[in-house]
């Protein structure tokens, strides 16, 4: 089973449940006046769990947009550089962005990602992320709505991958050190 191969789980299913609810009525309380349309973006492919569930728990029409983006290849360390392999399908001129991440761990990804959306003039852009590393930050990034800050270890499971597997775990743990041997 997944589970022999989590040493530690860090927040179970339960945890991660209060916390994306808590998060959605914090946003639905910040836009609930918003007059321009609220573009809810996902980064592909580790932000996909985290976002079906927090757009779940908005109570507001948002329009869903994604790009994926890659710097980590397959191992467990980033490559510092940030590749766009899908675009927005639409353009955010004028329009309230939500940018919706799993972890944000040196801020490669992130911070250039919010460079090339504020090319495009939105309304306006606020990052929502499960997790932060501040302890790895190599590249400044402000975090609007920041589930759980964690140390500087390796998580899987909630969207986060070793090597591609492990996203479908429902709770985020720490792989045994066997596993990546
Ligand atoms: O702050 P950083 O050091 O840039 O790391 C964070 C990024 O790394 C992971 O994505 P990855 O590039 O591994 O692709 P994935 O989302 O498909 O797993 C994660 O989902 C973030 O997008
Ligand atoms: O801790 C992590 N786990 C999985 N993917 C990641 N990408 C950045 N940090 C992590
Ligand atoms: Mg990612």
């Amino acid at each position: 089973m997944m589970k022999d191969d989590i040493a530690k789980v860090y927040f179970t299913e339960e945890e991660l449940q209060a916390k994306v609810r808590e998060l959605g009525r914090q946003i639905t309380e910040d836009y609930k006046d918003a007059k321009e349309d609220i573009y809810c973006v996902g980064i592909l492919k580790g932000a996909s769990v985290f976002y079906t569930d927090l757009v779940r728990a908005i109570d507001l029409p948002v329009r869903f947009d994604f790009m994926i983006a890659s710097s980590y290849g397959s191992g467990t360390s980033t490559t510092g550089s940030v590749k766009i392999l899908k675009d927005l399908d639409y353009d955010i001129e004028g329009k309230h962005l939500i940018v919706i991440e799993d972890i944000i761990d040196s801020g490669t990804t992130m911070s250039y990602l919010l460079k090339y959306f504020e090319h495009r003039k939105p309304a306006s852009v606020k990052l929502c992320a499960l997790l932060s590393k501040p302890s790895r930050r190599t590249a400044e990034v402000a975090i609007d709505y920041c589930g759980f800050e964690v140390p500087d270890e390796f998580l899987v499971g909630y969207g986060l991958d070793y090597a591609e597997i492990y996203r479908n775990l429902p709770y985020i743990g720490v792989l045994k050190p066997e596993v990546y041997a």
